[in-house]
């Protein structure tokens, strides 16, 4: 028996305590070719969920991430985070690239403690934060290593612990892991729940595996090719918490992986 997906209208009728609300949203980028990259999209995500961005390359996942973030302006609709229009970035909310985003002159703590000093947050609880964060990451001894001198991964579980450092309520996380070897991959994916558990932020991921999405997701949104819109919802009811040994073995996990890459024509 195939799981019986949900497949749920794309903004939820009457959700309360919504952390993003997206609305008809329309970007064109005006040029000599001028490109329609979103059309008519839709979606909303509740506090403390975590929602996945699944589409074909080019749909738009990055621009409408880009856009959530207040880094890109729409040309139509309503983006909205905490109930607030976005007119631009916000410390409501921290984004996480695909590459790391640390200065190669400063130090692993230099660079973590960075946002928040500019933002002249208290230095000795950020100081006390950031021990605290390299400490979860695994980032301990490493404290005054520079960027070359990390690994990959170790590179990404510092640039999500720079932005956890500003301590924002929504993680706007694209391809944060896509540059990575699948091991290290599945180890953040399950360091990325337990922080997302025990800091209890609302999280929008863009990502291009499948997997990953069903495994750390409440939901998964698939955007159809550009101009882009969500076009599939979809609930993964898995038990959490989850963890490979208890996920990947589970029939529904393939169950939901098989019904997706159906709905994207991958297989
Ligand atoms: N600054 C820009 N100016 C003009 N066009 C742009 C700009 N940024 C993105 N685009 C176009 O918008 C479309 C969507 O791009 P975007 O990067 O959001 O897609 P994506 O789904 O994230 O792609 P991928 O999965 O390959 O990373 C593409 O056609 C891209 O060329």
């Amino acid at each position: 028996m195939m799981a019986q997906l949900k497949v749920m209208p794309a903004v939820a009728p009457g959700a309360s305590k919504l952390a993003i609300r997206v609305a008809d949203v329309v970007k064109r980028f005006p040029g000599k070719q001028s490109v329609n990259a979103l059309e008519d999209v839709s979606l909303s995500v509740r506090e403390r969920e975590f929602v996945s961005i699944l589409g074909p390359s080019g749909c738009g996942k990055s621009t409408l991430l880009r856009i959530v973030a207040g880094l890109v302006p729409h040309s139509e609709g309503v983006v909205q985070v905490a109930n607030r229009d976005v007119h631009g970035p916000t410390s409501d909310i921290g984004v996480v690239f695909q590459t790391s985003n640390m200065l190669p002159w400063l130090t692993v703590e230099q660079n973590m403690m960075l946002g928040a000093q500019l933002r002249k947050l208290p230095s000795a609880a950020v100081a006390h934060k950031v021990r605290e964060l390299t400490r979860t990451l695994g980032l301990s001894g490493f404290e005054n290593s520079y960027p070359h001198e990390l690994s990959g991964g170790m590179r990404q579980r510092a640039s999500i612990g720079q932005i956890l450092a500003l301590d924002p309520q929504i993680l706007l996380m694209d391809e944060p892991f896509g540059a990575l070897d699948a091991l290290t991959r599945d180890l953040l994916n399950v360091e990325l729940l337990r922080i997302w558990q025990e800091h209890m932020k609302t999280v929008l991921l863009v990502t291009h595996s499948i997997q990953e999405a069903v495994f750390l997701s409440d939901r998964v949104l698939v955007m159809s090719a550009r101009p882009g819109r969500v076009i599939h919802d979809i609930t993964i009811d898995l038990p959490r918490p989850r963890r490979p040994e208890n996920i990947k073995g589970n029939p529904r996990y393939g169950e939901y992986i098989a019904q997706i890459s159906q709905i994207m024509g991958v297989y």
